[in-house]
């Protein structure tokens, strides 16, 4: 695989391009070298920036993977999967996510009044520790908006157990760069590498495995050798598994497209010329800026969105304009707001806004869920391995 090349092309038809470039190695060569962090990222698929805001869809990679190597690509396939398992698993615990943004003001505070700790979390966040491989992958992130899995590893692991920083700030400063930032891989992974995850295992970076991943490029020292979990509450009980809305096919109906689910089809209810609107919520990653590399992937990736489904003057909102959106479908005669239903993160806090406001005006909003999600969410109850089996064939 070549560097992902700056800017992203966020077009549907880069995403499918990448896919298929990819899928020749998406078997063996996958398994066994996908772990090894080498310039250029080779032996990895470079395509979560196009999964994550659904300009590629995990069941298109999923049934394409599955066509190209029917058997032989178990690893590839279920490393898409840990994208919906986790999706799922916060799905089913909102908590989880409200108690991240908490501990993320939390820590913001405490930059704001300690300095120690802010000129720590500064060093930190641009690559000035001194520490071999960290500062590096920290300018990575912030010049590319991208980082490879085992440095998203060891970068996640330095920071909690030899910086000993709060988790909170480092997932924010990865959700702030990275173009793919999700917030239920991003924080999962995060309390996963910390320990608050799986109850009693952390993920600890050693020097041998950075050098032997890197092909020797950094072996750092003064690592932590006691990575002990942090203190961990336990896990909420999951609630139910959203069922998502019913479309009234009768009604004046409008499509709301977000950056959680650029796609653009899917719905059969919803033919081309139904009117189209977006939303983006980019900004709402983060009580912090937001990498423009980030920004400019989401408003091409809402162009082209535009452009594919015929409507390329198609209007856009921010959450800033929530009651503007309203008025307008109101204006328009619209009853009924469909849109694909957003996983928890900025986008559905938006659209649980949204929905009174509309609700004001005499319109519904129908969040329609896709099959992947519907049947796949109800088995993110335990553990990745349990959930495999059930989504696995
Ligand atoms: C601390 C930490 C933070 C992370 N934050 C994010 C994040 O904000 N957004 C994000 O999309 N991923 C995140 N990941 C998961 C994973 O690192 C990336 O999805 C993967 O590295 C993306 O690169 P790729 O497309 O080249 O992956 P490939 O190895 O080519 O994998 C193919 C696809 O499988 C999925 N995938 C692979 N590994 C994982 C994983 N561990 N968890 C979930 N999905 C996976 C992605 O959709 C990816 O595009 C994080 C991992 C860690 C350890």
């Amino acid at each position: 695989m070549t560097a992902l090349p700056l800017p992203l092309p966020a077009t549907r038809a880069a995403a499918t391009a990448r896919l298929d470039h990819f899928l020749p190695r998406a078997g063996q060569a996958y398994a066994a070298r996908r772990n090894e962090d080498l310039p250029g990222h080779p032996h990895v698929s470079g395509l979560a920036p196009y999964i994550r805001h659904r300009l590629l869809t995990e069941a298109e990679a999923i049934e394409a993977t599955l066509r190209a190597h029917p058997q032989g690509a178990d690893k590839f396939l279920a490393e898409l999967w840990w994208r919906t398992y986790w999706k799922g698993w916060l799905e089913r615990r909102p908590a989880i996510w409200s108690a991240y943004r908490q501990g993320l003001t939390e820590a913001l505070n405490r930059v704001q009044a300690e300095a120690g700790l802010r000129a720590q979390w500064e060093a930190a966040c641009t690559g000035q520790t001194g520490i071999d491989g960290f500062d590096h992958w920290a300018q990575e992130l912030a010049a590319t908006g991208y980082l490879h899995n085992h440095a998203r590893m060891w970068f996640a692991s330095i920071w909690i157990f030899t910086l000993r920083l709060p988790w909170e700030l480092g997932a924010d400063f990865f959700l702030r760069h990275l173009i793919c930032g999700d917030p239920a891989s991003n924080t999962l992974s995060w309390r996963w590498v910390g320990g608050l995850h799986t109850p009693g295992k952390t993920y600890a970076a050693t020097p041998d495995n950075i050098a032997r991943n890197t092909g020797g490029r950094f072996r750092p020292t003064g690592l932590a050798r006691d990575c002990r979990p942090l203190p961990m509450q336990p896990h909420p009980a999951p609630r139910p598994v959203p069922q998502g809305d019913i479309l009234h096919p009768d009604d004046p109906t409008a499509l709301l497209l977000h950056e959680d689910d650029l796609a653009g089809d899917g719905f059969p209810h919803l033919p081309p010329e139904t009117p189209l609107l977006f939303l983006t919520t980019t900004a709402r990653r983060s009580p912090l800026a937001v990498n423009p590399l980030v920004t400019a992937f989401v408003d091409e990736g809402v162009a082209d969105t535009a452009i594919r489904r015929g409507q390329p003057d198609a209007p856009r909102f921010t959450e800033a304009g929530l009651d503007a959106l309203g008025d307008q479908l109101a204006a328009q005669g619209i009853r009924q707001l469909a849109t694909p239903y957003a996983p928890i993160g900025p986008t559905a806090a938006a659209l649980q806004r949204l929905a009174p406001l509309l609700a004001d005006r005499g319109i519904r909003l129908a969040r329609l869920l896709r099959d992947h999600d519907a049947q796949s969410w109800p088995h993110a109850t335990h553990g990745f391995f349990r959930f495999r089996e059930a989504v696995m064939p």
